[in-house]
């Protein structure tokens, strides 16, 4: 039996890879495609550029999750709307795979109350990229060593969050390997407003938006006479779906909630 799978912000960057991904999996069926631009009746196919499906692109998710119902909707939409749609696609008794960004701490906890409630596994991962997950888990054995560290992301120029949810996991794993707490004090004159960027307990964020850039992180770490540079760049976004595809058959095993995706790998 085929997993199957809906897509939901199927006419973004991501969904339509996601869309092609699925398409071109032996164990995945595609059987729906969601986007609030949806006019439900254009074949997602030609948009994604592979031929004839007959699924349209619809706009109600909970209509089309109760008339479909998929195993496992893939979510990558905005920011803005992720909790409303992870909601509602647990509610529905589907296992949600999200790689949309914005999902805090406490987000994460109300998910795994939702799992409980509807009985439904679900896999959150800020960013699908082996390579990405590699340079996280990487930093944070640097971190041990090396404790003061610098995160620059760069990304797309229009990426409507700031800073990524790659480097806002990044800090998060960074503070929890360290050992210690904040940098020492020290008073800095920035002349201009947010040049010493964002922060987290003295884990510095510098956000770069521009044309031509896809996905990319480095963190730099700073000791005595030397530093480590660690550097990510996903330079198309074919990058993701190994790590999507994966999480659409591995959630269809579990029973919990599961964020990042080096909790799924064999690592
Ligand atoms: N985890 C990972 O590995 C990765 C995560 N991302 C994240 O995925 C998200 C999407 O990125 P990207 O594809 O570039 O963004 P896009 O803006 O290209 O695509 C998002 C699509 O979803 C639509 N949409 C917005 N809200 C909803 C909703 N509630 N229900 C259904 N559709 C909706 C958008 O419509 P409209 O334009 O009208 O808003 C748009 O068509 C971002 O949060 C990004 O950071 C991206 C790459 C990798
Ligand atoms: O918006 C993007 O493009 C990406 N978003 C994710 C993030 O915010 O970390 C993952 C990846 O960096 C691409």
């Amino acid at each position: 039996m085929k997993i199957k799978v809906a897509v939901s912000g199927a006419l973004g960057n991501m969904g339509k890879e996601v869309i092609r991904a699925v398409t071109a999996d032996a164990d995945l069926e595609l059987v729906a495609a969601i986007d609030t631009n949806g006019d439900n009746t254009s074949d997602i196919g030609p948009i994604a550029h592979i031929g004839e499906t007959n699924i349209p692109v619809n706009n109600d998710m909970a209509k089309t999750l109760r008339e479909i119902k998929p195993d496992v909707v893939v979510d990558f939409t905005s920011p803005y709307t992720v909790m409303q749609n992870v909601e509602t696609i647990m509610a529905a008794g589907v296992r949600p795979v999200v790689g949309t960004t914005g999902i805090t701490e406490a987000d994460l906890e109300k998910i795994k109350g939702w799992s409980e409630k509807y009985g439904v596994s679900g896999i959150i991962a800020p960013n699908f990229a082996i390579g990405a997950v590699l340079m996280m888990l990487f930093a944070a054995q640097a971190a041990k060593y090396l404790p003061d560290a610098e995160i620059i992301e760069l990304h797309h120029d229009k990426k409507v969050d700031a800073p990524s949810g790659t480097a806002i996991k990044t800090a998060e794993m960074i503070l929890k390997s360290r050992g210690r707490s904040g940098r020492e004090a020290r008073e800095e004159l920035e002349k201009v407003k947010g040049a010493r960027g964002g922060e987290m307990d003295g884990v510095n964020l510098h956000s770069v938006r521009l044309p031509g850039l896809v996905a990319h992180q480095e963190v730099l770490f700073g000791g005595i006479g030397q530093t480590l540079s660690i550097r990510h760049d996903s330079i198309d976004r074919t990058s993701f779906m190994p790590g999507v595809v994966l999480a659409v058959k591995e959630v269809m095993k579990k029973e919990e909630v599961i964020y990042g995706l080096e909790n799924i790998l064999n690592l």
